[in-house]
């Protein structure tokens, strides 16, 4: 396996062993960032760029999966495989999830995932949406959304489950909109909802399904900071740098002990929030909420 070691703007090539992130493995040069300072690894799944400096222990993981960023099958397990690993990994302190295209985020989940398949399948995938979030919310990272773009639903799922959310100003969109597509959010969606934003302006927002622009979702706390587009790498290195400085060991207790409820609740209550899942995306009636939905999409070129 190959890292790169950048220096001074020259990069070298070199074999060292570094993390396996799932079969598909193809290596790419990471993008350049303020990382690029020191010495910098990096490897890649297809859809999951990721570069870690290893003077500071701070990783980017770039979510790559064209047009969109949508969260199919194979970009939940390459996140999930890329979330373990970097948890695994001893030197690493802190993820930054960002877009490796600019301007979408993360568009949810896929929505062709949903749409005319068998209900075991329909569960089989929503396992994995649970699995990844587990990961991430559960992680004792310092995690950084860098959401340099729109971020619907699984996008804003994905948002909530890191410590922190930098947003990029501008005409983006952040919000959980399930139930415009007949979707309901499952319990530990909408209960991270109410911890940023309260329970009050959660309730409202996901009943009807809000996408917020990004000035309005800072007003609200659902994102803690907007800056312009081309900044949002830069400022959460710079923030992560800031909460790099608090003991690891005292910071990570005290996240868990605020997230081991909800982690818990959905570890005991995992196969019957599938079976919910299951049964009402499969629904005849939400199965044409959801062709309606695409047909709606595709409309707007
Ligand atoms: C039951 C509880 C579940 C709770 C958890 C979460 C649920 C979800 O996440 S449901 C998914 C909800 N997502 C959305 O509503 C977002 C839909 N997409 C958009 O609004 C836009 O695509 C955009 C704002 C994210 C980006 O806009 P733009 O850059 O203009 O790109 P296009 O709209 O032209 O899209 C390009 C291409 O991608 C297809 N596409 C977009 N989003 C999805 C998606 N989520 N799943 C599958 N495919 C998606 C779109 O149809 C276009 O396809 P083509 O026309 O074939 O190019």
């Amino acid at each position: 396996m190959a890292t790169f070691i950048a220096s001074g703007g020259r990069v070298w090539r070199k074999f060292v062993k570094t993390f396996p992130l799932g079969s598909n493995l193809s290596l790419k040069r990471s993008p350049t960032s303020a990382l690029a300072n020191g010495r910098l690894s990096s490897t890649s799944s297809e859809n999951v760029l990721v570069s870690k400096d290893e003077k500071s222990g701070i990783a980017t993981v770039r979510m790559n999966n064209p047009p969109v960023n949508s969260l199919n099958t194979a970009l939940l397990l390459s996140l999930r495989s890329c979330f373990e690993e970097l948890e695994k990994d001893k030197s690493c302190r802190a993820l930054i999830l960002t877009s490796n295209k600019p301007k979408v985020f993360c568009a949810g989940l896929d929505i062709l995932e949903l749409y005319q398949k068998s209900p075991d399948y329909v569960g089989q995938f929503w396992e994995k949406v649970q699995d990844m979030w587990l990961s991430l919310y559960g992680s004792r990272l310092v995690t950084m959304a860098a959401i340099n773009g729109h971020s619907p639903a699984g996008g804003c799922l994905l948002s909530l489950a890191c410590d922190y959310r930098i947003m990029a100003e501008g005409n983006f969109v952040i919000g959980l909109n399930e139930t415009q597509l007949d979707l309901v959010a499952p319990f530990w969606l909408r209960q991270m909802m109410v911890d940023a934003i309260g329970y009050r302006q959660a309730e409202m927002a996901l009943m009807v399904g809000a996408l917020y622009p990004s000035n309005k979702a800072l007003q609200l706390g659902l994102v803690d900071k907007l800056v312009p587009i081309e900044d949002v790498q830069t400022v959460a290195e710079e923030e992560v740098k800031n909460w790099l400085k608090i003991p690891d060991q005292a910071r990570a207790i005290t996240k868990m002990a605020s997230r081991k409820p909800l982690l818990d609740e959905l570890r005991k209550r995992k196969q019957e929030d599938i079976q919910t899942f299951r049964d009402e995306t499969t629904r005849e009636s939400v199965q044409l909420s959801i062709q309606q939905y695409l047909d709606k999409l595709k409309a707007k070129k």
